[in-house]
C-alpha cells in the first residue's frame, strides 16, 4: 500500500512515446506561460488541506454534501481574492474561468459549485443587458460576493419555449414598481443553480406587462432573501428541487412569487425600457435578451465538453495500459488491454474528438468576442451565424463528450463502475450540459433554421457568411473519385452537410407545394433537419481540425501525431455514417475496405503514443480524482484504499447484523 513507484507498464509506455509530451502540454494550454500559470494556480488551491475532501462525498447525506460544498465554496472564493491580490487584478478573470468552467473547480467541488451561477450567468446578464448605471451598482456587489445571485428563467412548465414563460412582472406607475406573480403551479421557477438555499438575489425572466399590454419576456433583478437573516422576503416561496443524477451540490431551486414588488430600476434596461409613467421603449432587437445563453453555450464547449472528456480519456487510457486481461496469442502471456484493437477503437477516436472540440472552442470564443464588440456598436449582422454555431457546437460537443465518457467507463470494465473511478460524477456533469442552456435537439433545430435560410440564399446567388460559404458550390461541383486523404475528407464532410441541408430544404418545399402549412412541413422534416445541423457542425469541426493540425507550429514528431488524430476523426465519423457518404459524397462500397484499413492503421500508429497524448493533457492526480487514472498507475492499491473509506468497513460487524440479519437467520432455524 502507498507505494510511490510508477507502474512498469506505464513507465514503458512513457519511454516509447515518439514526441515530447511537454510540447503537447504547452500547445494544449496555449503556450509555456499559460502552463506555468495553470500549475501555480493548481498548487495554490489544491495544496490547501482545508479545500481537500476528508470523507468521499458519496458517503455524505444530501444535506451534508451541500453544507460541505458551501464551506469549501466560501473558502475557495476567499482564496481567489487572495490570489488576485498577490498576482494582480488582470488574472482574476482567468482564475474564475478555470474554477467555474474548468478543471480546478471540478477538483475542489466535483459535484458542482453552488456559487457558479453568480459568475456564469448573473454577472454576464447584468453586463450584457444592464445600463452603465446598473452595471456600476450590481457588478461590484456580485463580483465581490457581497451578495450571491443566480439566473432564474426556466419554469416547471417551460424550459425550452421561453416565450411561453408564465411569471408576470406588472408595472405599477403609482409606486414606480414591478409586481411579480406566479399565477400557476407551472409558472414556478424550477432549476436555477444556487437558488435553493444559497442565493439572495436573482435575475428573473418574466413577462412584462405595462399599461395593460404584454411586451414579452424581460430580465429583472429581484431580491429573494434578507441580506442579514437570509429569510425569504414576503411573498417569496423558495426551496431546493431535490436530489438529481449528478451535480448534487449546485443547489438547484424553485421559486414562486405572490405580489412581490421591486423598484422600476431593477429591470435590466440596456436594450428595452419602461419609463416612469409606464411607457414601453422597444429594444433594437428582441434577440438581445437571449445574449447570456449564447455566452454560456460558447463557454461550455471548452470548459465542460472538451475538459471533462480529456479527464475520462486520461483515466481510461492509463488504466488500459496497465490492465492485463487474456492473451492475443495462446501462451504469449497476458496482454495489456490497450493492445486490443477494439479497445483502441473505444479510446482513440474520442482523443481525436477532444482535439477537434478544443480547436472549435477556440474559434467560437474568438467569433463570440468579435460579434459581441460589433453588437455594442449596434451592428447585428453576424449575430445569426454566431447563434447558429454556438447552438450546434454546444449540442454536438456535449453529446459526443457524454457518449465518449460512457464508452471510457465501459472500457475500464467493472472498476469503472466504482465512484472512486470518478466516471459517474464526470458523466453526471457532462450529460447535464446536454440539457441545460438549451436542450440539444432544440439547439440543432435552431442551427437548421439558419442553414435552410443559407441554402435558399445560396440558390438565389446571395452572399454567404464564413461557415456556410461551402453551400455555394458543394452540391453543384462534380464528384471526384474517392482518395484517402485529409483534403478529400474535408470536402466529403462538406458534401454530406450540403446534401443533408438540400434534402431538408427540398422536402420542406415539396410539402408546402402540396398545401402543407410551412410550420407543419418544418415539424415533419425535423428529424432530417436536426441531422443536417449535426452534419454541418461535423464538417465545420473537421475543417477546423484540418487547419489546426496542418498549420500548428510544432515539432515534426508532434505534428505527425496531430495529423494522425485528425485523420482518425474523419475516418471514424465517415465509417460511422456510411449511408450519408454513399448518398452525398460519391463514396462507393468498393472504397470502404481501404478506408476501414486506413482507420485501423491509424489506431495502430497512435497506439505507442496513447499514454503520451493523455499525459500531454497534464491533468494532475488531484484534479483527476480517480483510483484508476493516477499518474503512477498504482490502481489496485488505490482501489483498496478507497474501499477502506467505506463507512461500512469501520467495524468488522455492522450493527445491522444484530438488529436485522441475526434475528432473521435465527428465525429460520
Ligand atoms: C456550471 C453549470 C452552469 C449551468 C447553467 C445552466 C443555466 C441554464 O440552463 S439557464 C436556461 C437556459 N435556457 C435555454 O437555453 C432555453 C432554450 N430556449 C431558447 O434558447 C429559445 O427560446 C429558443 C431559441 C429555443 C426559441 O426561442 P424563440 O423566441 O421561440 O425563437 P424562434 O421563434 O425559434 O426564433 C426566433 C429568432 O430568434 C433567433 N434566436 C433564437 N435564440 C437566439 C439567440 N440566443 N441569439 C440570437 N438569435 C436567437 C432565431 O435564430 C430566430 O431568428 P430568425 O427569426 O431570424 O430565424
Ligand atoms: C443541471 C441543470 C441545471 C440547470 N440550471 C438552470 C439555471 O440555472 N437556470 C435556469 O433558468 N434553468 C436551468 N436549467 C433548466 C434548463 O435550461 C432546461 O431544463 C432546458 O432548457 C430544457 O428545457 P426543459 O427542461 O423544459 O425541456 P423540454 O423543453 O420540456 O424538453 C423535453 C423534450 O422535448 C423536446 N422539445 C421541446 N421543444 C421542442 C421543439 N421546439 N422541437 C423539438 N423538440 C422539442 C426536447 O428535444 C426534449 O426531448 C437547468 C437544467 C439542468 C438539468
Amino acid at each position: 500500500m502507498g507505494s510511490i513507484t510508477i507502474n512498469k507498464d506505464l513507465l514503458r509506455e512513457r519511454q516509447s512515446c515518439t514526441f515530447n509530451v511537454l510540447e503537447l502540454t504547452h500547445l494544449w494550454d496555449g503556450g509555456p506561460e499559460k502552463t506555468k500559470e495553470r500549475k501555480e494556480l493548481e498548487k495554490f488551491f489544491l495544496d490547501d488541506p482545508e479545500l481537500q475532501e476528508k470523507i468521499p462525498s458519496e458517503y455524505l447525506s444530501h444535506k451534508e454534501k451541500y453544507q460541505e460544498a458551501l464551506r469549501r465554496s466560501c473558502l475557495l472564493f476567499k482564496k481567489i481574492k487572495e490570489w488576485s491580490d498577490t498576482t494582480g487584478c488582470g488574472s482574476q478573470m482567468d482564475t474564475f474561468q478555470n474554477i467555474l468552467g474548468g478543471m480546478l473547480g471540478s477538483a475542489i467541488l466535483p459535484d458542482g459549485v453552488p456559487f457558479a451561477l453568480n459568475y456564469v450567468m448573473f454577472l454576464p446578464t447584468v453586463m450584457g443587458q444592464g445600463t452603465m448605471q446598473q452595471q456600476a451598482y450590481w457588478v461590484s456587489r456580485a463580483w465581490n460576493c457581497e451578495i450571491m445571485c443566480t439566473y432564474a428563467q426556466t419554469e416547471l412548465g417551460h424550459g425550452t419555449f421561453i416565450r411561453g414563460l408564465e411569471t408576470t412582472a406588472t408595472y405599477d406607475p403609482s409606486t414606480e414598481e414591478f409586481v411579480f406573480n406566479s399565477p400557476t403551479l407551472t409558472s414556478y421557477k424550477w432549476w436555477p443553480g444556487g437558488l435553493g438555499h444559497t442565493c439572495n438575489y436573482a435575475v428573473v425572466v418574466a413577462q412584462l406587462y405595462t399599461k395593460g399590454q404584454c411586451h414579452g419576456i424581460h430580465p429583472f433583478i429581484v431580491q429573494l432573501r434578507d441580506e442579514e437573516t437570509h429569510m425569504p422576503l414576503p411573498g417569496i416561496k423558495i426551496g431546493e428541487i431535490g436530489s438529481k443524477l449528478g451535480m448534487n451540490t449546485i443547489n438547484n431551486g424553485y421559486l414562486g412569487f405572490e405580489n412581490v414588488r421591486i423598484p422600476r430600476e431593477n429591470m435590466l434596461m440596456k436594450n428595452s425600457k419602461v419609463l416612469p409613467d409606464g411607457t414601453y421603449v422597444n429594444s433594437p432587437s428582441d434577440k438581445l435578451t437571449y445574449g447570456t445563453m449564447i455566452f454560456v453555450r460558447v463557454a461550455l464547449v471548452r470548459g465542460i465538453a472538451a475538459a471533462y472528456l480529456s479527464k475520462a480519456l486520461t483515466i481510461a487510457t492509463r488504466y488500459s495500459a496497465l490492465r492485463k486481461q487474456g492473451e492475443i496469442k495462446p501462451g504469449a502471456g497476458e496482454t495489456q488491454i490497450l493492445e486490443y484493437r477494439t479497445q483502441q477503437h473505444k479510446l482513440f477516436p474520442p482523443m481525436a474528438m477532444c482535439f477537434a472540440m478544443r480547436c472549435s472552442a477556440d474559434w467560437l470564443w474568438d467569433i463570440y468576442n468579435s460579434v459581441t464588440a460589433e453588437l455594442d456598436r449596434g451592428d447585428l449582422e453576424r449575430l445569426p451565424e454566431l447563434h447558429a454555431m454556438a447552438c450546434c457546437l454546444k449540442a454536438v460537443c456535449t453529446k459526443d463528450s457524454a457518449k465518449a465518457i460512457e464508452v471510457c467507463r465501459l472500457a475500464t470494465g467493472g472498476h469503472g463502475y466504482m465512484n472512486s473511478s470518478n466516471f459517474p460524477s464526470t458523466y453526471g456533469m457532462v450529460t447535464a450540459a446536454e440539457t441545460y442552456e438549451g436542450e440539444n435537439t432544440v439547439l440543432l433545430l435552431q442551427t437548421a433554421r439558419f442553414l435552410v435560410k443559407a441554402w435558399q440564399q445560396a440558390r438565389s446567388g446571395g452572399n454567404l457568411t464564413e461557415t456556410v460559404e461551402y453551400l455555394k458550390t458543394m452540391p453543384l461541383q462534380p464528384l471526384s473519385l474517392w482518395v484517402n486523404s485529409l483534403q478529400h475528407l474535408g470536402i466529403a464532410f462538406k458534401r454530406v452537410a450540403a446534401g443533408n441541408i438540400e434534402t431538408c430544404a427540398t422536402s420542406i418545399e415539396r410539402r408546402i407545394l402540396v398545401g402543407v402549412a410551412p410550420e407543419d412541413a418544418w415539424n415533419e422534416v425535423s428529424i432530417q433537419l436536426a441531422k443536417a445541423a449535426e452534419t454541418h457542425c461535423r464538417a465545420f469541426m473537421m475543417q477546423i481540425f484540418i487547419n489546426f493540425a496542418t498549420s500548428a507550429q510544432v515539432s515534426p514528431e508532434l505534428k505527425k501525431v496531430l495529423i494522425e488524430l485528425c485523420e482518425l476523426y474523419g475516418t471514424y465519423f465517415l465509417l460511422d455514417n456510411l449511408g450519408d457518404f454513399f448518398m452525398y459524397a460519391g463514396l462507393r462500397s468498393s472504397d470502404v475496405p481501404s478506408i476501414q484499413e486506413w482507420m485501423e492503421t491509424l489506431l495502430h500508429k497512435i497506439r505507442p503514443n496513447a499514454v503520451g497524448i493523455v499525459d500531454g493533457f497534464d491533468i494532475s492526480d488531484a484534479v483527476l480524482r480517480s483510483a484508476l487514472g493516477a499518474y503512477d498507475g498504482n490502481v489496485y492499491e488505490r482501489l483498496f484504499a478507497e474501499a477502506n473509506k467505506s463507512p461500512l468497513n469501520a467495524e468488522p460487524v455492522d450493527e445491522s447484523f444484530h438488529k436485522y440479519l441475526k434475528p432473521f437467520l435465527k428465525s429460520n432455524l
